[in-house]
């Protein structure tokens, strides 16, 4: 007797399985810089230019999700995806996680309004971010959905970062890695919503090509963050005009602990 199989779920199957794959391969927890990042090999420096950097990331999520917003005429699709804006802005009085990643940047050493100003983020840092946006803004939502997912491995690169900045550098403490604990809480549902839309609606090999290369663009998008940051700040001598010059900004000199690290 044969088995009737279901196409359907084996489809979904098989692109889920394409998709964490892809994660597999390419996410940024392997970029030599998250390495030395969470190994604890980073200097004072390395560590304030990363959370300069990525502050423009922070500070982009919750307008690409706004971008997203803007372009859903299903009011069910808005409802669900529109606490993620509410996760990063939060509420007028307590502010979300955009204040929390400042809170981060007023514990290393950085005064967070010099942070906020987007002064001295990597060009390159910008376009990649940039075109993420863009991306979101223009494609269709599936593979806009898609983009997201990304997501499906960042609760693991977060624990990760939390054990290892706790362990290794004198700022780090719970208030210090707030922002961290609280994406623990929200990416697992945000990405089991993204994830079950996308799986839902790639109902065709195109579609199913086209969220698997949206998810690509999106690891690429991550990588090239740390490149930039990795060449800049690591390879002596190489930070570009205009860029971050590891002093402007600094609300504070490396305590005598840093200092060692
Ligand atoms: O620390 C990280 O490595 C990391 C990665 C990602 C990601 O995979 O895009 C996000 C976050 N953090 C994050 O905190 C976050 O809020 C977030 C939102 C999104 C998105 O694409 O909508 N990605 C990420």
């Amino acid at each position: 007797m044969t088995m009737a199989v279901d196409k359907t779920t084996t489809d979904r199957e098989a692109l889920h399985a394409r998709l964490l794959e892809i994660g597999n391969q390419r996410y940024h927890d392997k970029h030599p810089f998250h390495v030395m990042l969470h190994g604890g090999r980073a200097s004072t420096t390395q560590v304030r230019a990363w959370v300069i950097n990525r502050y423009y990331y922070q500070s982009r999520i919750p307008m690409k999700d706004a971008a997203f917003l803007s372009r859903c005429e299903d009011p069910e699709l808005r409802r669900a995806w529109r606490s993620r804006i509410e996760d990063h802005d939060g509420g007028l009085d307590e502010g979300g996680g955009i204040r929390r990643w400042l809170r981060l940047a007023e514990a290393v050493g950085l005064d967070p309004q010099y942070v906020a100003s987007t002064r001295g983020v990597l060009s390159a840092t910008r376009f990649a971010v940039d075109a993420y946006v863009a991306f979101v803004r223009e494609r269709p939502l599936i593979e806009a959905v898609a983009s997201s997912l990304t997501e499906l491995f960042a609760p693991k690169i977060h624990s990760e970062r939390i054990t290892g900045l706790l362990e290794h550098y004198a700022f780090a403490d719970d208030a210090a890695l707030a922002y961290f604990r609280q994406r623990l809480n929200e990416a697992p549902r945000d990405v089991e919503f993204g994830l079950a839309y996308v799986l839902g609606h790639a109902d065709t090999r195109e579609k199913q090509d086209a969220a698997a290369a949206a998810l690509t663009f999106k690891t690429d998008v991550l990588w090239a963050q740390l490149d930039a940051l990795y060449f800049a700040y690591v390879v002596p001598g190489r930070i570009p005009p205009g860029a971050w010059d590891g002093r402007e900004g600094v609300a504070r000199e490396p305590t005598a602990k840093e200092a060692a690290e």
